[in-house]
């Protein structure tokens, strides 16, 4: 499905009427209204780096995929029960630094978001468990400018490779644990996917602490283009959802 982001997040109803559902992603955080639950469990994600396949712009980000046929890079414990396999990471971002973020903490967008994308391994597979409403478990994990992140390069670094919709190339032996921060406390809510089809199937997990990157590495994932190769350019910025009503949500702290 190729989303363009012009007739973009608000145009998404008519196509998609579960774009005005009660569980939609992402949403404004407000740290104070967020409920310490002393029940929930630590984050437990553990990744197996040789598990990392390939790199894809598909036209509205680029995502890594991984191998998802065994248990070997798993997210468990947090909010969520059960076993749940890490399927791709991808990422959202703005055309300057003062946006890009999906999720806001009292209403501030941060320049990037990261998306670790987690399946539920009682379905039988990633496309049917994103139909579930418990099916997928998304970390997010904020950017913010700050000093060079030596770890997220070999991502930028194959960005040449993938310039234009649909191009992909292979992407080995890197582990998303090096992209994580120190501090795994985490907010959590029940939402959805940010992007059409809009399923209603996610147990958000967004990070308290951001990651940094610089200037310069910024830049690089704004040298993308969500146009294919041959027709007139477009940058792959502002690839984001602004946030959705809370409809009466709670979102829980795994922190006080
Ligand atoms: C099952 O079909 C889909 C379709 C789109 C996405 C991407 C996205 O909509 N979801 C999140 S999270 N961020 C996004 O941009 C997806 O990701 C799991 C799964
Ligand atoms: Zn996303």
């Amino acid at each position: 499905l190729s989303i363009s982001w012009f007739n973009g997040p608000d145009k998404w109803g008519d196509e998609y009427p579960v774009a005005n559902g009660p569980r939609q992603s992402p949403i404004d955080i407000v740290p104070n209204e967020a409920v310490y639950d002393s029940s929930l469990k630590a984050l437990k994600l553990s990744y197996d780096p040789s598990n990392s396949k390939g790199i894809l712009n598909n036209g509205h980000s680029f995502q890594v995929d991984f191998v998802d046929d065994t248990d070997s890079s798993t997210l468990t414990g947090g909010p969520i029960s059960g076993t749940y396999r890490l399927r791709q990471f991808h990422f959202h971002w703005g055309a300057s630094d003062d946006r890009g973020s999906e999720h806001t903490v009292n209403g501030i967008k941060f320049p990037c978001e990261l998306h670790l994308v987690h399946w539920n391994t009682k379905y039988p597979s990633f496309g049917e468990a994103a139909s579930q409403p418990d099916g997928l478990a998304v970390v997010g994990v904020f950017l913010k400018i700050g000093a060079a992140n030596p770890r997220i390069q070999k991502v930028l670094d194959s960005f040449d490779a993938i310039k234009t919709k649909g191009k992909q190339t292979t992407f080995d032996n890197f582990d998303p644990m090096t992209l994580l921060p120190a501090s795994l406390d985490y907010w959590t809510y029940d939402g959805s996917l940010t992007t059409p089809p809009l399923l209603e199937s996610v147990t958000w997990i967004v990070l308290k602490e951001p990651i940094s990157v610089n200037p310069a590495q910024m830049d690089k994932f704004r040298s993308l283009l969500f146009t294919g190769e041959g027709e007139s350019p477009c940058c792959m910025v502002d690839n984001y959802r602004p946030p959705q009503p809370l409809k009466g949500r709670q979102v829980r702290a795994s922190f006080k």
